[in-house]
Formats: structure tokens, C-alpha cells, sequence
């Protein structure tokens, strides 16, 4: 009962959150959002509302005043049909302990690696390439079995290995080419799972929408870019409604804009209010993957190192016990070293054209940048990778 309250007021404050969005003027991201409400009330009425008002909007090209009061009406439809949840955000729903897995042809291991994930949570695994992302991925998957260690899920009817696997979505970086055109494939998707007739398409249209597929739902596989692929990927997986995601690589070959993008859909999808997943994604974009999840777990060599090692849970994040910074300069290394000396610096070091300097965790970026500039050494970039997995990245 307080679950259902408690979500009641989620969804309003969702809704306010979009209606200020419009305001702010950036009606790209308020449809974003607004398609996630309607998604959320499960409602076709409602998906045929918002499909329809997509469709004004690609023909009659209205001003930003047309366009909030429409959407606004949208937003009192969403509002008034209300949110029917599924299934209870932030429970756990896997718990992987122990788990390696040796390929001893090649001489690599992985592991130990201990997990846990939550509905509605993202976990970034990032590393380098053959580091054992995708062996983990397909761990969890259930695609490989493990040499050593358990991983339970918890998750409702799933009791034989037919059952569990329909509850996990694995998207792996190649995937295989399909036929006939993007709306059709979705729409056979979705009738997999038995919804049929007038459902099957408002809902597979609404998803259409909401991966920004509407210009492109009559295309065949051969007529889209990499990027459309995956959104398409993504629409079909979410059609199925998983409990598990778990997607190796989606932002290869994705321009910066596309990746962020997609992120950020991945993480409002995934933190739906009615039907909350967990989500696995591992990539090399570790500042972006960086933004959108709520954990990342970092792999050298197949071993785990969590953003923060002292954590008893992976889940924990401490405070940082160092600040470290990384920049590029084109001034001498020698004056560099003094002028960061000033600040006790404990650590410089050169790694692949940046440099990397630890000082006590009571140091700052303006006081950096002071001793720096009164130096008059110039900057090509800084950024502060304290709670950055990127550290270890610097550190091998
Ligand atoms: N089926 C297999 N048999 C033997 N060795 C394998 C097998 N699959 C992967 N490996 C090796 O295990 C190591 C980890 O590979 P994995 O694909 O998990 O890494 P990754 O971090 O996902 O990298 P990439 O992004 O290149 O796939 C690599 O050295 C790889 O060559």
C-alpha cells in the first residue's frame, strides 16, 4: 500500500518535472519524457494520444506555444490515468558471488567477481578490449556457464531455465541482420507474447516513438545506420518487457551526441516507475558510462576493481582518499613539478600523451588551477578523476 502511495507521487512529480522541461524550451527532451509517463500508464488510449500528437508534430510544424498546450493536455491525460506498477523498484534481483571462469587456451581468468543488482539500477563494466567484459556479460546472461561461484536471481516465475532466460536481454555488439521492415519485426515481436490486433500495434508504435524510430519505422535492416540499429535493438528488447538487461558494447560506432543519447534513454527506461529493470552495459566510454550508472565495475586482465575498493559493498561510495587529477600541458615537465610541488603533490605521472597527479584528498581544482596559472603554464585540458574509474585506467 505505501509502495503504491509512494509511486503515485513519483509519477506526479515526473509529470511536473516534464510540464518545467517544456518551460525551460527544450521540447525534444520533454517528449522524451512525457513518452516515458504514457508508457508507464500501459494504457493504448494513451498511446494513441501521444502517437497521434507525434505525428501533428511532424506535419503541422507547430510554434513552441502550440506545441506546450497541446502537450500539456497530453500530460493531464497521462496524469488522470495514472501509473500501474509491475513489479518493485530498487529490490534485488541478481547476486553473482565467487564467479570465474578460466579459458586456459589463452591463459585468462576471470574473476572472483562478486555482484549485486537492483531493479532500476545501471552497472557500468568498463575496461579495455579482453579484459572479460563480454565473458561477465554472457556469465549473467546465462550464455556461459561459471568454473567457480554461484549467481542466483531473483525473479518472479522463474523457476526452469526456459523461464529465466526470457526474463534476461542479452544484446551482444554484433548483432544479426534481419528482414522486412523495422515496424513489422516489432510488431511480430510483440505478438510473440501474445498481444495482438489494435494493442499490438499502438503499442509497438508508441516504442517506435519513444526510441525515435517514427521516421524511420518503414525501413528495412540495410537502410539504417548503426546508431537506428540499436535503437531498434532496444525497442524490440524493451517490447519484451526483460527483468535483465544486459548489452555489450551498444555505443560502438555511435557518434558522442548518439551515445548520450542513448544513455540517457537507457537510464530513464530503465528507472520506469511501473516496470523498473537492471541494467548491465559494458563499454569503453568510461566517462559516459560513468554519468549514467549507478555503479561501474572497472576490469583489468579479468580482475574487478570497483570504483571504490575500500567499499564492504560494492554498492558503498566513499569519499575519495586521494584528489587526482588528469591534464595536458605542452610545458616543461620540470616546471610542472614545481609548481605542483606547492601543493605537496604525491605523484606525477605520463601515461599516453596525459598526465596524472595525486595530491592529498584536502586539495582543490581552483587551488590547481591557481598554481598553474600564476606559473603560466597553459592547459589543453583537465578534469578531475578522483571518483573516476579512469584511475585505474593510469595506474597499470
Ligand atoms: N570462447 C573463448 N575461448 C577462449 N578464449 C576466449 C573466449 N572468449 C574470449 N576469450 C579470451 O578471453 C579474454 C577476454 O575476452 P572478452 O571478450 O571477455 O573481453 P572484452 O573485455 O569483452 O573485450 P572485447 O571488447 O574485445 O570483447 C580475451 O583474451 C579473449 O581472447
Amino acid at each position: 500500500m505505501q509502495q503504491a502511495e509512494d509511486i503515485k507521487g513519483r509519477f506526479a512529480s515526473r509529470l511536473k518535472e516534464v510540464a518545467e522541461i517544456y518551460q525551460q524550451g527544450d521540447s525534444q527532451l520533454a517528449l522524451r519524457r512525457l513518452m516515458d509517463a504514457a508508457i508507464d500508464t500501459a494504457n493504448t488510449d494513451i498511446f494513441d494520444a501521444v502517437t497521434a500528437h507525434i505525428e501533428w508534430l511532424e506535419n503541422a510544424n507547430p510554434d513552441e506555444a502550440q506545441n506546450w498546450e497541446t502537450s500539456q493536455t497530453l500530460l493531464n491525460r497521462i496524469a488522470a490515468a495514472g501509473v500501474a506498477p509491475r513489479t518493485t523498484f530498487g529490490e534485488r534481483i541478481l547476486e553473482a558471488s565467487g564467479v570465474r571462469k578460466r579459458y586456459t587456451s589463452r591463459s585468462f581468468e576471470l574473476g572472483p567477481v562478486d555482484t549485486v543488482l537492483a531493479r532500476g539500477e545501471m552497472l557500468g563494466l568498463v575496461g579495455e578490449n579482453g579484459n572479460g567484459k563480454t565473458t561477465l556479460l554472457r556469465i549473467l546472461a546465462q550464455e556461459l556457464s561459471v568454473d567457480e561461484g554461484s549467481i542466483e536471481y531473483f525473479l518472479p516465475q522463474s523457476g526452469n531455465a526456459y523461464d529465466l532466460r526470457s526474463k534476461l536481454a542479452y544484446i551482444p555488439q554484433r548483432t544479426p541482420k534481419w528482414f522486412g521492415s523495422l515496424m513489422d519485426n516489432l510488431k511480430f515481436t510483440l505478438s510473440c507474447y501474445g498481444v495482438k490486433g489494435q494493442a499490438n500495434e499502438s503499442y509497438v508504435l508508441m516504442m517506435v516513438a519513444r526510441m525515435g524510430l517514427w521516421k524511420y519505422k518503414n525501413m528495412q535492416w540495410n537502410e539504417l545506420s548503426s546508431g537506428y540499429k540499436m535503437r531498434f535493438e532496444l525497442a524490440r528488447t524493451f517490447l519484451r518487457r526483460p527483468d535483465i538487461l544486459l548489452l555489450d558494447e551498444p555505443l560502438a560506432n555511435l557518434d558522442m551526441q548518439a551515445q548520450q543519447t542513448i544513455l540517457e534513454d537507457l537510464k530513464s527506461l530503465a528507472g520506469s516507475l511501473a516496470n523498473p529493470i537492471g541494467v548491465v552495459l559494458s563499454s569503453q566510454q568510461l566517462y559516459e558510462v560513468e554519468k549514467v550508472s549507478d555503479r561501474v565495475l572497472f576490469l583489468r586482465r579479468g580482475q574487478p576493481l570497483w570504483q571504490d575498493q575500500r567499499a564492504a559493498d560494492p554498492g558503498d561510495v566513499l569519499p575519495p582518499e586521494h584528489f587526482i587529477i588528469e591534464f595536458e600541458t605542452q610545458s616543461p615537465r620540470e616546471e610542472l613539478q614545481a609548481a605542483l610541488a606547492k601543493l605537496s603533490v604525491e605523484k606525477i605521472s605520463f601515461n599516453g600523451g596525459t598526465y596524472v597527479a595525486q595530491f592529498p584528498v584536502e586539495v582543490t581544482m581552483p587551488a590547481v588551477m591557481e598554481v598553474l596559472v600564476s606559473a603560466g603554464i597553459s592547459l589543453l585540458y583537465i578534469r578531475d578523476i578522483s571518483k573516476s574509474t579512469r584511475r585505474f585506467f593510469v595506474q597499470s
